[in-house]
């Protein structure tokens, strides 16, 4: 395996990060870690950055190593920015889901490739014209036909087979305000809508990566069916636990799809403002 390192000032720079989502809090699944404080127009951030088989990785703990942020307070802008800034080209992420396909089942791993955005109070973009507190001041609509990038999918989907986990190469994620789960009705709609798994962080954290022409997939894993459909109370404790419970096979199959990540991008995401900026 061949890798490039992107140096810069001497100083190796990671292409890849992990974001880790509910129950994906420390970044075990590297070498010879580091953290950096890394400063942005929206904040400062935390990232670990380590090895994995020569290839050097960031880490970020999307809700803080203690749980402590929830998902309608995350700092997205600031996340995303700076692993931008660190150099990251490709983000692999996770997502602890519900169901609202039968289908799809706790325990189950869905490499989604399309999400519908009913959340409500967030901030969704680096591109605020003339108020942007960076360089990137200009009006941009960047296209979200396919909100995943197929060279990162392709990366999740080889290495859930290669090892024989139950997984769906597709998946549409519904993504809500939080923090409360959903009603009965809400997941009836959206079962009619077409969604397949339902959370609360995929939005705007695609989005950002879009923005910045990085690519960005996520494996969603099932943690429990919807609320209507599940027999119980949906409780985060569940959620985090079942994370827990598949956490050894969350970091193989995350490092597994490292391994196949191509070195050269030939996805569109890297041309995502091309024709955006009018
Ligand atoms: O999407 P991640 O970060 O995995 O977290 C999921 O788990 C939490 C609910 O238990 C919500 O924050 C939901 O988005
Ligand atoms: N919105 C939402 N997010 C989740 N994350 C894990 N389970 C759920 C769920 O049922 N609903």
């Amino acid at each position: 395996m061949f890798f490039i390192l992107t140096i810069s000032g001497g100083v190796l720079m990671p292409r890849i990060a992990i974001i880790g989502g509910s129950g994906v809090y420390d970044p075990r699944l590297l070498e010879n870690l580091r953290e950096e404080m890394i400063k942005t127009p929206y904040g400062n951030i935390k990232v670990k950055i380590g090895t994995y088989k020569g290839e050097e990785i960031a880490f970020l703990a999307r809700h803080g190593e203690k749980h402590s942020v929830p998902p309608h307070k995350i700092n997205y802008r600031a996340n995303i920015w700076g692993l931008h800034e660190l150099g990251v080209e490709r983000i692999l992420a996770t997502s602890a889901v519900g169901s609202v396909n039968e289908a799809m089942k706790p325990g189950d791993f869905v490499i989604l490739d399309q999400l519908i955005d009913f959340t409500k109070n967030r901030t969704y973009t680096f591109y605020d014209g003339e108020d942007a507190p960076h360089e990137r001041n200009f009006v941009a609509h960047v296209d979200f036909t396919d909100p995943y990038c197929p060279e990162l999918r392709d990366s999740l989907i080889r290495a859930a087979r290669e090892l024989g986990f139950s997984y769906h190469p597709r998946g549409t994620y519904a993504a809500m305000e939080g923090p409360r789960f959903e009603t009965r009705a809400e997941i009836r709609a959206l079962r009619i809508l077409g969604a397949d798994v339902v959370g609360m962080t995929q939005s705007p954290e695609a989005i950002l990566a879009r923005e910045l022409e990085m690519c960005y997939a996520s494996v969603a894993i099932v943690t429990n069916y919807g609320a209507g459909i599940s027999k119980t109370k949906l409780t985060h404790s569940e959620v985090v636990e079942l994370m827990q419970q598949k956490s050894e096979e969350i970091k193989l199959l995350l490092m597994k799809a490292v391994e196949h990540i191509p070195r050269i991008r030939r996805c569109a995401c890297k041309d995502a403002l091309k024709g955006a900026t009018g």
